[in-house]
C-alpha cells in the first residue's frame, strides 16, 4: 500500500501574520489530507520546536506550547541543514520582518528548500540579492512566492507577473499601497466629519496589526517605497533600493534618533499639531490629503509621499485600511486595471501567503 507523501513545513516567525497563517494551515490540512503537510519546524527570534526525527509538530497547539519550550532557533545555515537533510520537500514559509531571514534565500533555494512570504525586505533589499534569489530558484527549481509582500493578501503579485508574462506593456502603476497609512488618512482626514487624533490613530492602526513590527517603518515611507521597489523590479525597472527615489518622511525630525518604537509612539503627541497643519491646508482647497504612490516605467521614475485630492476621488472615499492600485498598459489603455481591498492585518496576509503554499504545493 503507498504511504501518504509528505510536505515538510517550516515557520520561522509566529506574530500577527504568522498566527493566523498557523490556524489557515491547521484549516488546510483538514480539508486536503493529500500530500501530508507535516509542521517540521517553528520558531521565533527566542524559542523553536523541531526533531532530529522531524516529526509532525501539532499545528493547533504548535504556537500556544513555544514559550515553554526548552530548545532555540537554529543559526540560519544549520536550519537550511537540517531542512535539507531529508528526502521529502519542504517549503520554508518566513512570517518575520528580519533582514537576516531575507538575504539567506539563496542559500535555502539553493538547497531545494522553496519560500514563502509576507516579508519585503528579500525583494526590496540590494538589486544584487533579488538577482542571488531569482537566480538561486532558477538553478535548483526550488520555488519562491511572496504576494502579500504587496497590498497582503490582494492579487497585486500575481495580477502584475500574469500581465507582463502575456506579453502586455505596464506603463504606470499608482495607488494607495499602505494599510496603515490608508487607515490612519481615512480616520485622521475622513472626506466627511472632523476625524480624529493622529497620534491616536497610529496608536490604533498597530493594535489592529496594521504597522510594521516598528510603526516607524510606515510612517517614514519606507514600507511603501520597498513596495514599490518590488512592483518596479516586476515591471522591468532595475531599481537598485528603496532609497534611490523620491520618499517623503511623516516623522518628525525631533524623533528621528528616538531609541525605540514604544518610546517614538510615546512623544508622537507632541507634534501632532504639524498633521493638522497639513490636513488644514489641503481642506482649504477643499481637498483632502493621502499618502500615495507611482512607478512611471517610460521615464523610470518612482515617487512616495502626500498629495491632496478632492472629496470625490476614488483615493479620497477609500474606508479601513484599503489599498487601491492602479496598472496602466497597453491593452487596458486609459482605463487602468485597478484592484482594491483591505491592504493589512493578520488574516488577510496570512490569506495571501495560504494561497502561495497551495500553488506551491501543486507544483512540487
Ligand atoms: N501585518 C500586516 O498587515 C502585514 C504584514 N506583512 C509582513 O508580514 C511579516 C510579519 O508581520 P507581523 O506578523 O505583523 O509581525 P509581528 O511583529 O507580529 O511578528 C513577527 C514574528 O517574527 C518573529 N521574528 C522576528 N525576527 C525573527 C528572527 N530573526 N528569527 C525568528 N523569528 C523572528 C517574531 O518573534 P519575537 O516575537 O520573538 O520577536 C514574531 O514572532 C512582516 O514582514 C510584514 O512586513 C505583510 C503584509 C501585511
Ligand atoms: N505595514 C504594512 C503591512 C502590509 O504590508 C501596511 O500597513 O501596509
Ligand atoms: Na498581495
Amino acid at each position: 500500500m503507498n504511504s501518504a507523501r509528505q510536505i515538510n513545513i517550516a515557520v520561522i516567525g509566529a506574530g500577527g501574520v504568522g498566527k493566523c497563517f498557523l490556524s489557515q494551515l491547521e484549516q488546510l490540512a483538514k480539508r486536503r489530507p493529500e500530500p501530508k503537510l507535516a509542521l517540521v519546524y517553528i520558531c521565533t527570534s527566542k524559542k523553536a520546536f523541531y526533531s532530529a526525527e522531524y516529526a509532525s509538530i501539532p499545528l493547533d497547539t504548535a504556537i500556544s506550547s513555544l514559550p515553554s519550550s526548552s530548545q532555540t532557533p537554529l543559526p540560519l545555515s544549520g536550519l537550511a541543514d537540517y531542512l535539507s537533510a531529508t528526502s521529502s520537500k519542504t517549503v520554508l514559509i518566513d512570517n518575520t520582518s528580519s533582514q537576516d531571514v531575507a538575504e539567506a534565500y539563496p542559500l535555502f533555494l539553493s538547497r531545494g528548500i522553496s519560500i514563502v512570504t509576507p516579508n519585503k525586505k528579500a525583494f526590496s533589499g540590494s538589486y544584487k540579492l533579488w538577482q542571488g534569489i531569482f537566480s538561486a530558484s532558477a538553478q535548483s527549481g526550488a520555488l519562491v512566492y511572496h504576494e502579500s509582500s504587496v497590498g497582503a493578501g490582494l492579487p497585486v503579485i500575481s495580477t502584475l507577473k500574469d500581465l507582463v508574462d502575456t506579453g502586455d506593456e505596464v506603463t504606470k502603476i499608482e495607488g494607495v499601497f499602505s494599510g496603515t497609512m490608508s487607515f490612519l488618512f481615512n480616520s485622521f482626514a475622513p472626506t466627511s466629519g472632523s476625524g480624529g487624533q493622529w497620534s491616536a490613530e497610529v496608536k490604533k492602526a498597530k493594535e489592529l496589526g496594521y504597522t510594521e513590527p516598528d510603526p516607524r517603518d510606515d510612517l517614514n515611507g519606507l514600507d511603501v517605497a520597498r513596495k514599490l521597489t518590488i512592483l518596479a523590479r516586476l515591471a522591468g525597472l532595475e531599481v537598485e533600493s528603496p532609497s534611490s527615489f523620491p520618499v517623503q518622511s511623516l516623522i518628525p525630525q525631533e524623533l528621528e534618533s528616538v531609541a525605540s518604537g514604544d518610546e517614538f509612539l510615546e512623544k508622537l503627541p507632541e507634534f501632532d499639531s504639524r498633521m493638522e497643519e497639513t490636513k488644514a491646508e489641503a481642506e482649504k482647497e477643499g481637498k483632502v490629503v493621502r499618502f500615495v504612490g507611482s512607478i512611471d516605467v517610460a521615464t523610470k521614475q518612482v515617487k512616495v509621499g502626500l498629495e491632496k485630492f478632492d472629496r470625490s476621488h476614488p483615493i479620497a472615499a477609500l474606508k479601513g485600511s484599503d489599498n487601491i492600485i492602479s496598472f496602466y498598459t497597453k491593452r487596458y489603455g486609459s482605463n487602468p486595471l485597478i484592484i482594491q481591498g483591505a491592504g493589512a492585518g493578520g488574516e488577510v496576509t496570512a490569506m495571501g501567503v495560504t494561497s502561495d503554499l497551495l500553488k506551491v504545493l501543486s507544483q512540487l
